[in-house]
């Protein structure tokens, strides 16, 4: 069960509370003022807070970012007799729900407990089993976790790891969480592209040579494989390694040791390999492309990271966490970015992944300079369209036609803004009626089938008024 703090004046409330979530097994304590609650929260760890918003010592709403920062960082809801408009910046603040005085235990009662199996579900998704550093890594949702479930793993052994998935999903950025994470970190991880290696130079680059052993040879180097003794070698798109090299490189994983051009003597590499590729390698070595054997080798531990669009829950962490990282190289204050502005990001295919969205927001935080908020015309026409045209592409769920559409009245004949966002607004109210309706209620089945974060699917369902 879980612990509750409450914040409100009313006596009266505080008692209901302290009893009726007593009875149910959760711990309550009351705090009398914003104050107070800010010190309990200091001091003690608590899942969920409810708190008024008008109180003796100042508004509940303007300590919520400081709540939602305490080390417990418990969900919030706010208990208001102050109208819902406030109560509805809150949610878009970051409250969990809001119940209107006056109200029963049990209209408290229910908020409280979907707020607490979130709480749980969080943790459980958030939290890879392995103890893991992954600094930089951005994304909670099922797929991707159990990708860093894998590179946790992968960082307490020395074996070989190939990382595949399309471009721009992480590959690189994984290959060095592995390196940075495992008993090689103090080393060097040394980064060979492959795409990129002349195919005359090759073996040079990788295995380095002696001076004078071909034109052009004016000192002896060492070349990417011994730079990496004692560290981590990453083949970056190791499926464009030409087969003459693939054959080298094998042997040299068997031996551990190879000879530098123009040299008579076997230098040895004690080396961790990575590979990454966006290629599919299975079909490749049945073209004959790519060597069997050194597929076998590489694919001693594989991560299969997911493209952007098998993981929109990410997109809002990741759209954050990349604005106020750009928004600081840049020099700027942090910008907020408003609902409407995600509700594109999610809408868009991201054929670029991760690498695309982070490029996207630079652009856009770069044209919304001087602006405080991220909003959909900073981004780039293209998204825009692709918006536009999805919007408009959607079928209706509930028989309703365009056509049946009243015609705009012509005196107060709406922007394309608000034309568009009462129709989307339409549409996605009918598809949670159906949604629940096929679901039978069940909240989590509706995630699944939708593809919706829990907390997401709450905020459409109580916006959209939506019983469920
Ligand atoms: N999970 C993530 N969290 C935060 N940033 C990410 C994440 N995944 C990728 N990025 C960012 O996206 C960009 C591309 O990542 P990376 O270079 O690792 O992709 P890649 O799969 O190796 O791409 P390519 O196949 O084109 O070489 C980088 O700026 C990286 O920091």
């Amino acid at each position: 069960m879980a612990n509750v703090l409450v914040i409100d004046d009313d006596e009266a409330i505080c008692s209901l509370l302290a009893f009726g979530l007593g009875r149910a097994g959760h711990t309550v304590e009351c705090a009398r003022t914003l104050e107070r609650g800010l010190t309990l929260l200091e001091h003690k760890d608590f899942s969920v807070a409810l708190l008024d918003v008008l109180m003796p010592d100042g508004n509940g709403l303007d300590i919520l970012p400081r709540i939602r920062k305490a080390p417990s960082a418990p969900e919030v809801i706010i208990i208001t007799g102050a109208g819902v408009s406030g109560a509805e910046l809150a949610i878009k603040n970051g409250a969990w729900d809001y119940v209107q005085k006056p109200f029963s235990l049990k209209e408290v009662t229910l908020p409280l407990v979907r707020a607490l199996e979130y709480r749980q579900e969080k943790a459980r998704a958030s939290q890879p089993q392995v103890i893991f550093n992954r600094d930089r890594i951005i994304g909670s949702s099922p797929k991707f976790v159990e990708c860093l479930n894998l590179m946790a793993m992968a960082a307490t052994t020395d074996s070989t790891v190939l990382i595949q998935g399309e471009t721009g999903t992480g590959k690189e950025l994984f290959a060095r969480a592995i390196h940075d994470n495992s008993a090689r970190k103090s080393r060097d991880f040394i980064v060979v592209d492959c795409a990129a290696l002349p195919s005359t130079l090759i073996e040079s680059v990788l295995f380095g040579h002696r001076k004078g052993s071909f034109t052009g040879a004016d000192k002896t180097t060492d070349g990417l494989i011994k730079a990496a003794d004692s560290g981590t070698l990453f083949l970056d798109e190791v499926g464009e390694l030409p087969l003459e090299a693939q054959k080298s490189f094998l042997r040299i994983l068997q031996e551990k040791s190879f000879r530098p051009i123009g040299s008579q003597t076997e230098v040895r590499s004690d080396f961790r390999l990575l590979a990454a590729t966006n290629r599919d390698l299975e079909a490749m070595s049945e073209e004959g492309t790519f060597r069997k054997d050194l597929l076998f080798r590489l694919r001693s531990l594989t991560i299969e990271l997911p493209p952007m669009r098998n993981r929109l829950e990410d997109i809002k962490e990741l759209t954050l966490y990349h604005t106020s990282r750009l928004c600081e190289r840049f020099g700027l204050g942090t910008k907020a970015v408003s609902p409407e502005f995600f509700e594109y990001m999610t809408a868009y295919a991201w054929p670029g992944n991760v690498r695309e969205l982070v490029n996207t927001l630079e652009g856009a935080i770069t044209v919304a300079r001087f602006d405080h908020t991220l909003l959909p015309p900073h981004l780039p026409q293209h998204i825009r369209v692709y918006f536009a045209k999805i919007s408009d592409a959607k079928p209706r769920t509930d028989g309703f036609r365009e056509a049946d559409r009243p015609a705009p009245n012509p005196d107060s004949f709406p922007t394309l803004k608000e034309y568009r966002r009462d129709a989307i607004a339409e549409v996605e109210r009918a598809y949670l009626v159906k949604l629940m309706e096929h679901a039978q209620g069940d909240f989590r089945k509706a995630c699944d089938v939708s593809g919706v974060s829990r907390s997401r699917l709450y905020d459409l369902l109580k916006s959209h008024k939506v019983d469920f």
